[in-house]
């Protein structure tokens, strides 16, 4: 198996400090059943509708990062991100349920799962009641896991036959990975403009861990709301 992709220091530091709930959530049985191809179908569509509304509400929280921005890099990934997501992300969700005959306005509209809540509402707080870290704290489990999960299920996947290629095509492909490496070196940065050159002697550290593993914690929670729709 390939190394875990390399997303920067800030970010390497987190996914060590998340420990076993990491795991839980990149190594999920939803995720394995997507890499070897037994996930049920339902399953599979039952996330897609859940995961578009998601969007929407991630959509919002990457646009609040444009609000909390101090410095033009950090405005224009937060911009970008908001772009890519709804240009090519939701356009994939919008497309995949389009085949299997659910539309937009049906996605737009579906009832969202505890779990969806729980884990957008959680994000989005993080971001009104703190700053630009403690936004991105709880936003870099979405992007960066996606990004490990997505180069891990690349390399065990060649076969375009796979029922999850297209999936696993987005996230493992270059121009995804591109974004990965970008936000990673966004958040270096912004933890360097803030809280120095020794970030874990700040006294806001844990706090910024907590976020993260918190965010881990849910996307977990996310693959088992997934799994329920079997
Ligand atoms: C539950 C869930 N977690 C993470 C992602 C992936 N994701 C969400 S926002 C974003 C940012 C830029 O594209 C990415 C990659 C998802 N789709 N669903």
């Amino acid at each position: 198996m390939s190394a875990a992709p390399d997303y920067g220091e800030t970010f390497a530091h987190w996914r060590s400090g998340a420990g076993e709930t990491w795991t839980a959530y990149t190594d999920h049985a939803f995720v394995r059943g997507l890499r070897d191809g037994t996930l049920p179908r339902a399953a599979f569509l039952h996330y897609l509708v859940q995961d578009y509304v998601f969007l929407v509400h991630f959509s919002r929280a990457w646009a609040l990062g444009v609000v909390k921005s101090e410095t033009m890099k950090e405005l224009r990934t937060c911009a970008a991100t908001v772009d890519g997501l709804v240009k090519t992300e939701m356009a994939l969700h919008i497309e995949v349920c389009a085949r299997e005959g659910i539309r937009e306005a049906e996605l737009f509209a579906a009832t969202e799962e505890p779990e969806n809540l729980a884990y957008t509402r959680y994000v989005i707080d993080a971001g009104l009641s703190g700053d630009f870290l403690d936004l991105m704290a709880a936003l870099a489990p979405c992007v960066l896991g996606y990004g490990e999960i997505g180069h891990k299920l690349g390399s065990a996947v060649s076969d375009q036959a796979h029922p999850y290629a297209e999936w696993i095509n987005t996230y493992a492909g270059e121009e995804y990975q591109s974004v990965c490496r970008d936000v990673g070196a966004m958040l270096d940065q912004s933890v360097a403009n803030r809280i120095g050159g020794l970030p874990q002697n700040s006294p806001r550290w844990g706090k910024l861990q907590s976020r993260f593993t918190t965010a881990c914690q849910l996307e977990a929670g996310f693959w088992d709301m997934g799994l329920r729709g079997r």
